[in-house]
C-alpha cells in the first residue's frame, strides 16, 4: 500500500499493490507536485480512421470525439472488431502505415505528432521481450534507451528498484524473461506487469493500455487496474481497452467509452451507463454483469433486448442527441480553452537529449541487449561454434596428408580452398535469415515509440554478432590451416585467414539483405537457394569464367566466392617455382604455382581487385539490407 497516500486502496477493496517486500514503493502514487501547466490533456474530435489497402476498405472509426483529462482512468470497451485498438493507436500516434487518420487529435491544444512519444507509453496486447535477459536487466536497458543520459546511475537504479517493487516484480528481478518451453520463465501476469513497468520508466503523462487484463485471472486483473488507478493519482491519464470486466473492475474506471462499429455508443461515468441504457429501453437481465450487458447491447448479434429493440447504429445515433454527448462536448471545449489560454503547457519536455552522443549511447545499449540475448542462448551460439569446430576437424583431418608440391597436392589445395570458402558462405548466410523476421515486430514497436532509428537497430544487430562471427570464422580456418598443412608462410596464413573472415562477413551481410527483403524465412529461403547456385557455379573452380556465355559473364561479379577463391589461391600458390610432375604427362603438368593459378584464369595481379571487390560487396549488401529494412518499417 502506498504509505504516503491512504486513498490508494482501490474502491473495491483491492490493495493497490501487494506489499511483497520491505521497500517503500512510492513511485506510482507520488502525489503530483505539478501545477496545471504540466498536465497533459488529450482531446479528439470527429476522428475517422480508414484503411488504405488497395481493394478498398470502409471507415474503421467514424466521427468519434472524446477527451482524456489529466489524471483520469478511462475504459474503452466494445464488441470485438468495434475499433477499440484502431482508435487507441490513432490517438497514440502509432497507427499502422496502411491506415489514414483524419479529424482533430489535440495534445494540449497542439495537433498530435511525434511529441506524443515523449509524453506517452503504450502497452500492447501481446507483450514482446528479449527472452534471454533478466527482468532487472530489461528495465535497466529500457531506462537507458528511453531516458538517455537524463538520469544519473544512482537515480536510474533507484527508479528501477521502485518500479520492481511497485509492480511486485522484486522477487523475480533476476529471472530471465524467457519464452514458453524454456524452463523457468515469467508468468503471463508477470510479463504484463513488466510491460507496465517498462512504460512507467519514462513517467508517461498518458498511458495507453491495449487489453492489459486479457489472459489474467480476476485477482491479477484487479491488481493491474488498481495499479493504473494509483498512477492516475500522480496526474497520469490512462486509456485502457478492456473486455468484459467484472462489476468491481468496471466501477474502478472514471469513465467509459463504448464503441460499436467504429462509433461511440456511450461516453460517461460507469455508474451512469446502466441507467442510460435502461432509458433507451434496454434492460440488463439479473444474471449479466454490467459490462456483459453493455457489450451485448452494442453487439450486432444481440441477446440482451428490452421492450424496444435498438440496433447498435441507432444507439450511436441516440448518443449524439444525449445529455452525455453534450457534457463531453463541454469537456472538449473546456480543454481546448485551457490550452488556448496557456493553462496547458504547449512545448512538452523531450525525454532524451538529441545529437550525436545520444546516437552512440543508444547504439551501445542496443548492442548490449543484443549481445546479452545471443550470448545467453546456448542453442544459438555455442552449438554453432561447436558445429564449426567439428566440421573444421573433419576437413582438416581428411586433407592432412594430401597437401604437397605435386599434381595431386595442387588438386587437394584447390579442393580445400573451395571448402573453406563455401563453409564460410552458406552456413552464416542461412543462419541470418531468421534474425530480422524474428526481431522485426519488437523493432517496429520501439521504432514507433521513437526509442531508436532503423540504422541504430541494424548496426547494433551486426556489431553484437561480430565477436561470435570472428570466433567461429577464426576457429574454423585456423584448425583447417594447421591440420591440412596449408602453406606455412605468414603471408599465406594472413591472406587466407583475412579472406575467410571477410567471406563470412559478406555472407552475413547477404543473409541480412535476403532476410530484410522478404517478409518470411521460407520466402527468403526460396530465393536464396538459386542465388547459392550462382555463387557456386561462378566460384571459378568448376568453370573458367572466360568459357561462360558472354551474356552471363557479369555473374561472377556478384559472386564473392570467385573473388575469395582467387585471393586464397594466390596466397597459396604465388611464388611457388616448382611442382613435381612425376607420373603426369608433361603437357598436362602444372610446373609452378603460376600454372595452377592460370588453369583457373587466376592471376597474382588480381589480388588487390579481389580484396577490394570483397570489401565493396560487404558494404553493398549491408547498404541494401538497411534500405530494405527502412522500406519495410515505413510500410508497416
Ligand atoms: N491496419 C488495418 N488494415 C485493415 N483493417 C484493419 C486494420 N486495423 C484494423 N482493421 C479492421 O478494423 C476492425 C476493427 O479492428 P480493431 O482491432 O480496432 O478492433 P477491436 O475492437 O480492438 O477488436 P478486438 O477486441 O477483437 O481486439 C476489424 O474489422 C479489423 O479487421
Amino acid at each position: 500500500m502506498d504509505r504516503r497516500n491512504p486513498d490508494s486502496i482501490g474502491t473495491v477493496g483491492l490493495k493497490s499493490t501487494p506489499p511483497d517486500n520491505d521497500f517503500n514503493c512510492n513511485y506510482l502514487a507520488t502525489p503530483t507536485k505539478l501545477n496545471g501547466e504540466e498536465h497533459v490533456a488529450l482531446v479528439w474530435r470527429n476522428v475517422r480512421v480508414s484503411c488504405t489497402l488497395t481493394g478498398g476498405c470502409s471507415y474503421i472509426i467514424r466521427d468519434v470525439s472524446g477527451a482524456l483529462q489529466p489524471g483520469s482512468l478511462v475504459a474503452l470497451m466494445g464488441p470485438s472488431g468495434a475499433g477499440k485498438s484502431t482508435l487507441m493507436t490513432a490517438l497514440a500516434h502509432r497507427s499502422a502505415a496502411n491506415t489514414l487518420v483524419s479529424g482533430s487529435i489535440l495534445l494540449n491544444g497542439q495537433h498530435v505528432g511525434p511529441s506524443m512519444y515523449d509524453v506517452s507509453g503504450f502497452i500492447y496486447q501481446d507483450e514482446l521481450f528479449y527472452a534471454s535477459i533478466t527482468v532487472s536487466e530489461h528495465l535497466h536497458l529500457m531506462a537507458h534507451l528511453k531516458l538517455g543520459r537524463s538520469l544519473s546511475a544512482p537515480d536510474r537504479n533507484e527508479l528501477v528498484r521502485e518500479l520492481l517493487c511497485r509492480t511486485g516484480l522484486t522477487k523475480c528481478a533476476h529471472t530471465r524473461i524467457g519464452e514458453v518451453g524454456q524452463g523457468k520463465t515469467l508468468s503471463g501476469g508477470e510479463k504484463k506487469r513488466l510491460a507496465f513497468a517498462s512504460e512507467l520508466l519514462s513517467r508517461p503523462k498518458i498511458l495507453f493500455c491495449d487489453e492489459p487484463t486479457t489472459g489474467l485471472d480476476s485477482y491479477s486483473a484487479g491488481q493491474l487496474v488498481a495499479m493504473m488507478r494509483d498512477l492516475t493519482r500522480g496526474g497520469t491519464s490512462v486509456l485502457c481497452t478492456i473486455h468484459q470486466p467484472s462489476d468491481e473492475l468496471f466501477h474502478m474506471f472514471d469513465s467509459v467509452m463504448l464503441l460499436a462499429n467504429g462509433r461511440v455508443g456511450y461516453l460517461g461515468s460507469p455508474r451512469g451507463a446502466t441507467g442510460y441504457f435502461e432509458r433507451l429501453g434496454l434492460v440488463c437481465p439479473g444474471s449479466s454483469t454490467t459490462a456483459e450487458f453493455l457489450l451485448k447491447s452494442l453487439s450486432n448479434r444481440r441477446e440482451c433486448r428490452g421492450t424496444k429493440s435498438l440496433k447498435p447504429e441507432a444507439i450511436c445515433d441516440r448518443y449524439l442527441q444525449s445529455e452525455q454527448f453534450q457534457q463531453q462536448e463541454l469537456v472538449i471545449n473546456s480543454e481546448i480553452f485551457l490550452s488556448q489560454y496557456g493553462y496547458r503547457k504547449r512545448c512538452l519536455k523531450r525525454r532524451k537529449q538529441d545529437g550525436r552522443s545520444c546516437w552512440f549511447y543508444t547504439l551501445y545499449y542496443l548492442m548490449k541487449r543484443n549481445f546479452l540475448q545471443s550470448h545467453r542462448d546456448p542453442t544459438l551460439q555455442y552449438m554453432k561454434l561447436a558445429q564449426r569446430i567439428v566440421i573444421a576437424l573433419l576437413v582438416g583431418l581428411c586433407f592432412s596428408n594430401t597437401i604437397d608440391l605435386t599434381q595431386a597436392g595442387a588438386q587437394a589445395v584447390q579442393g580445400i580452398i573451395f571448402l573453406i570458402v563455401s563453409e564460410n558462405t552458406f552456413l552464416p548466410m542461412y543462419a541470418m535469415l531468421a534474425v530480422f523476421p524474428e526481431s522485426f515486430p519488437l523493432f517496429l514497436r520501439e521504432r514507433k515509440a521513437n526509442l531508436y532509428g532503423t540504422m541504430q537497430f541494424y548496426v547494433a544487430q551486426i556489431l553484437a554478432m561480430l565477436p561470435f562471427v570472428l570466433l567461429e570464422s577464426l576457429s574454423f580456418i585456423l584448425i583447417v590451416y594447421y591440420l591440412a598443412h596449408l602453406r606455412p608462410t605468414l603471408l599465406g596464413l594472413l591472406c587466407t585467414v583475412g579472406t575467410s573472415v571477410l567471406v563470412m562477413n559478406i555472407s552475413l551481410a547477404c543473409g541480412c539483405f535476403f532476410s530484410t527483403l522478404f517478409p518470411s524465412v521460407p520466402m527468403a529461403m526460396s530465393y536464396l537457394v538459386p542465388f547459392d547456385y550462382i555463387l557456386m557455379i561462378t566460384s571459378g573452380i568448376f568453370i573458367k569464367i572466360r568459357s561462360m556465355p558472354v551474356v552471363l559473364r557479369w555473374l561472377p561479379f556478384v559472386s564473392w566466392m570467385m573473388f575469395a577463391t582467387e585471393a586464397i589461391s594466390i596466397a597459396q600458390w604465388d611464388g611457388i617455382e616448382h611442382l613435381n610432375c612425376t607420373g603426369v604427362p608433361r603437357a598436362a603438368c602444372h610446373h609452378s604455382g603460376e600454372d595452377v593459378l592460370s588453369q583457373y584464369s587466376f592471376a597474382r595481379e588480381h589480388l588487390r581487385t579481389d580484396l577490394g571487390a570483397l570489401v565493396g560487396q560487404y558494404f553493398l549488401f549491408h547498404a541494401l539490407a538497411v534500405l530494405c529494412l527502412m522500406r519495410r518499417a515505413n510500410r508497416s
